[in-house]
């Protein structure tokens, strides 16, 4: 985590009320009981807890394996307890007693994005407006911790089911600060955490210290993808372009470029959405999964492409894992005819650029 001048590395004045004792975790959870369990994620097991006021809360008991001391491990609570956004998990406290690192967070009743959008049972209780919403309260919540915040928090671990969905479905993101809390290798993490973000990972991100905000935007643009199809990325790069299996992200690229985006579109959303919306939202997304990263936009940016019907969007750069395909690419960038979209109008594409507003897709 990267601080402002504010903040040093000496220790940090604790505010009484976001420190607690074991024994009221302990009265809070049962004792840590299974019933109180919520599951169990790659930093440690999570329980459902009640403080004596009636504040419900989720306990994050910190596995052992945390090699980071005592005193940065309450540096750095204590700055994450301070971000406050709608759009992002709360961080009421921590408790350090012996062995013992536990994160107490805000409990956030609806479960997670990924227990929605990958069932098919559940997944058509998630409509197009609701969709949306959660797309742009996740912008708004990276975008709080990129630029907003007094602190510059790269999440790294952007992913469904870190994204936590409130009693109205608004999406809160979770695990923000973690990696630096837990002082996570990304290279040495176990097998399952990173066999299960490995989906979500820029290019880029498999370097040593390439982390950038533009890798969070990265797994951005895929989770955007995620959201319109209903379907998980795999992580795994398919290099035949003709295939619908496999990788998402090829998946929507294949779709974008044979003029058909819409087909990506999760079928049980039916056709209760506005096409141009989707469309955009699409665009947004593999602006965002871009090869290189300098590509990629702000999250400011997105919010802006998001919310405005006329702003005027670059065209995507086809990934390089799409071998075969640098022709047509190259009509596309000379100046598309979006009719091809439409059937009917003329307008979007010029040049390198396209007014999606424009783009009537069929
Ligand atoms: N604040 C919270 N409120 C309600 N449920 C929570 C909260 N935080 C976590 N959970 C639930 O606890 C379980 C474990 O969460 P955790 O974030 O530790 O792991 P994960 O996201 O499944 O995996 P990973 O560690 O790879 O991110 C999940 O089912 C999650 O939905």
């Amino acid at each position: 985590m990267q601080r402002t001048q504010l903040e040093s590395d000496s220790d940090i004045s604790t505010p009484h009320s976001s420190q607690y004792d074991f024994k009221t975790i302990e009265v809070a959870t049962n004792k840590f009981s299974r019933s109180n369990k919520l599951g169990e994620g790659g930093f440690g097991e999570v329980y459902k807890g009640t403080l004596s006021n009636g504040t419900e809360v989720a306990v994050k008991r910190l596995s052992e394996k945390s090699g980071q001391g005592i005193r940065e491990f309450k540096n750095e609570a204590v700055l994450v307890s301070k971000l406050q956004h709608r759009n992002l998990v709360r961080l009421l406290g921590f408790c350090l007693e012996g062995v013992e690192k536990i994160l107490i967070y805000e409990f956030v009743p609806n479960k997670s994005l990924d227990y929605f959008l990958f069932d098919p049972e559940r997944q058509s209780q998630l409509a197009w407006i609701q969709r949306y919403n959660i797309i742009e309260g996740i912008a708004r919540g990276i975008l709080y911790l990129h630029q907003d915040s007094q602190l510059t928090i790269i999440h790294r671990d952007l992913k469904a089911s870190n994204i936590l969905l409130d009693a109205n479905m608004n999406p809160k993101i979770s695990d923000f600060g973690l990696s630096t809390i837990f002082e996570m290798d990304q290279t040495q993490g176990n097998t399952s955490k990173i066999a299960g973000t490995y989906a979500y990972m820029s290019p880029e991100y498999a370097m040593p210290g390439q982390f950038s905000m533009k890798s969070d935007i990265y797994s951005f643009g895929v989770l955007v993808l995620e959201i319109i199809s209903g379907k998980k990325n795999s992580g795994l790069y398919q290099m035949d372009e003709t295939s619908t299996a496999g990788n998402l992200v090829n998946n929507a690229w294949r779709l974008w470029r044979n003029v058909s985006p819409l087909e990506l579109v999760d079928p049980t959303i039916g056709r209760n959405y506005q096409s141009n919306e989707v469309t955009r939202c699409i665009h947004i997304a593999l602006l965002c999964v871009q090869d290189n990263p300098d590509d990629r936009p702000m999250l400011s940016t997105i919010i802006l492409m998001l919310t405005s019907n006329t702003i005027t969007l670059p065209l995507p750069r086809l990934p390089s894992c799409f071998p075969h395909s640098m022709n047509k690419l190259d009509q596309l960038s000379e100046g598309y005819d979006s009719s091809q979209f439409t059937g009917q109008r003329s307008v979007g594409y010029s040049g390198s650029d396209v007014t999606i507003s424009d783009l009537e897709p069929r």
